[in-house]
């Protein structure tokens, strides 16, 4: 409509000499006026001249005023023929309204006062001047802002001037009295039939901007995993090599002192591979130590009093914990003369479980343990204190627990301080002498470790109650891109 109104009028009338007014006469808004003028420009149908001016505008208060009448008449509106005292008027009428328009009243000597403080008026009828020229201002009726019949009203603060930007325009070289929507594709149905030849193409933007470019995100679990790592290294650990998925039975439980019969080596909790289904590889002397401990016991331990088979050891697995790759650590550490170590990794692990909302086959697990000589449980308490308080938890509690290879175990509470809440952060213990003692370590070294999954923490640091929108096919692509900023505090 807007540019129909213009190309018209341009048809009729060399130009249009002030948008704003033409905006009024055609009953259009300026702005789409505006839109359109510089759309018609852009293709060069008409050219637009910039025009700027000084505008007055009513402020608030103006506007109030425009509305219910200037505060000095709606005073004198309200005293009564026989007068009226000064409370019953401030009443009446407000506050506000009567210490305005109880001064300018007084000015233009409408109302007087006598001795005993009651108001009457002078006049019968007033008119409201004011009124008038805010009405007129807001119906942009005015236009030399600079008339001194104004001044008052900027005095009183009731008008402000702004800068108006507008256009004046005339006939571009491309003028038309009807624009057709240009072509912004030449199309194989524009080729057949010819049309490409009487076809209007949009001319490119160059100035256009592209489509925003997307570099890299980290995913969540990569970036709490950095976090955990720089804290490792603060603390001072040597990360242990994780890059075999695929374990043996004997790594990941036997040299654990994981009795065979052991719930958790059940298929049902394990996955076993069928090809390779067996190890070739185990340090003979060491396996024959292990056989011992886990059948006849030894190192002060009584065994599990079993029969211990090669065959369940040698069954490869994807490995359930990264334990099992500390227990490869120790074995070879075991080897040399002894030297205290401090241990971590993070790294995936597999469980045979039915998959939920916190569940997942696959998942990753951050191990850490130091080994030295004379570390007692305090150690372990006080070590866990300052990793966990690197993370921001620094309320801990530990409850007493069970691991096959740890004695004591606890399992480990933080308190969150968003949740208001204790939540189980992770397991830990002291590796028994059965386990550590048949790999060849001094009989005064002890090792305390502990473990806890990646993912938990991930998904409390960012507000994911589904696991599976943060790992696997249907990961939140969105969670990736926002980047969100982690709140885990490094110290
Ligand atoms: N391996 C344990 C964690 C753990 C590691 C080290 C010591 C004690 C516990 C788990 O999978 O939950």
């Amino acid at each position: 409509m807007a540019e129909e109104a213009i190309l018209g009028f341009l048809h009729e009338n060399a130009e249009i000499a002030d948008s704003g007014e033409f905006a009024t006469q055609s009953g259009i808004s300026h702005d789409e006026i505006v839109n359109v003028i510089k759309s018609l420009s852009a293709f060069h149908f008409v050219d637009a001249q910039d025009i700027k001016r000084d505008n007055l505008i009513l402020t608030n208060e103006g506007r109030a005023y425009a509305a219910a009448g200037s505060p000095e008449v709606q005073l004198v509106n309200a005293i009564p023929p026989e007068g009226i005292t000064l409370k019953e008027l401030e009443n009446k009428v407000g506050s506000n309204v009567f210490s305005i328009g109880r001064s300018y009243a007084m000015k233009n000597k409408w109302v007087e006062m006598d001795k005993s403080k009651v108001l009457t008026r002078k006049v019968d009828t007033v008119d409201d001047k004011v009124k008038e020229m805010l009405m007129q201002i807001q119906e942009g009726k005015v236009k030399n802002t600079e008339d001194p019949a104004f001044n008052n009203l900027k005095k009183r603060k009731l008008v402000s001037s702004q800068i108006w930007k507008g256009y004046s325009v005339k006939k571009g070289p491309k003028y038309a009295r009807e624009r057709r929507k240009p072509a912004t594709d030449l199309t194989r149905d524009n080729l057949q039939r010819d049309e490409w030849k009487n076809l209007e193409f949009k001319e490119y933007n160059f100035k256009a901007k592209g489509f925003p470019v997307e570099g890299g995100h980290l995913h969540p679990l990569l970036k709490v995993r950095k976090q955990m790592q720089m804290i490792f290294l603060q603390m001072g650990f040597e990360e242990m090599p994780t890059n075999n998925y695929v374990e043996s039975s004997f790594w990941n439980f036997d040299a654990l002192f994981q009795p065979q019969q052991h719930p958790a080596r059940d298929s049902h909790d394990t996955f076993f591979l069928k090809e390779p289904s067996i190890t070739k590889i185990l340090p003979e002397d060491y396996v024959a130590r292990v056989k011992q401990v886990h059948e006849f016991g030894g190192y002060g331990s009584r065994g599990y009093g079993y029969d211990w088979k090669r065959e369940e050891a040698n069954k490869n697995l994807l490995r359930t914990h990264t334990t099992a790759v500390s227990s490869r650590m120790l074995y070879s550490l075991a080897q040399k003369p002894f030297a205290g170590q401090r241990y971590y990794s993070i790294d995936r692990v597999f469980r045979n479980e039915a998959v939920d909302r916190t569940h997942l086959a696959e998942f990753h697990q951050i191990e850490g343990l130091i080994c030295d000589r004379g570390l007692t449980l305090g150690d372990l308490q006080g070590v866990l204190q300052d990793f966990f308080s690197r993370l921001g938890m620094s309320k801990l509690r530990f409850k007493p627990a069970y691991n096959p290879y740890t004695e004591p175990s606890m399992e480990i509470f933080g308190y969150h301080e968003g949740f208001k809440k204790w939540v189980e952060i992770g397991n830990s213990g002291m590796f028994r002498p059965e386990m550590l003692l048949p790999m060849g370590l001094p009989e005064d070294v002890r090792v305390i470790a502990w473990g806890l999954s990646l993912e938990r923490p991930t998904m409390i640091l960012y507000g994911i109650d589904n696991i599976r929108d943060l790992f696997g096919h249907k990961v939140d692509l969105g969670l990736i891109k926002s980047n969100p900023i982690c709140r885990i505090g490094i110290k």
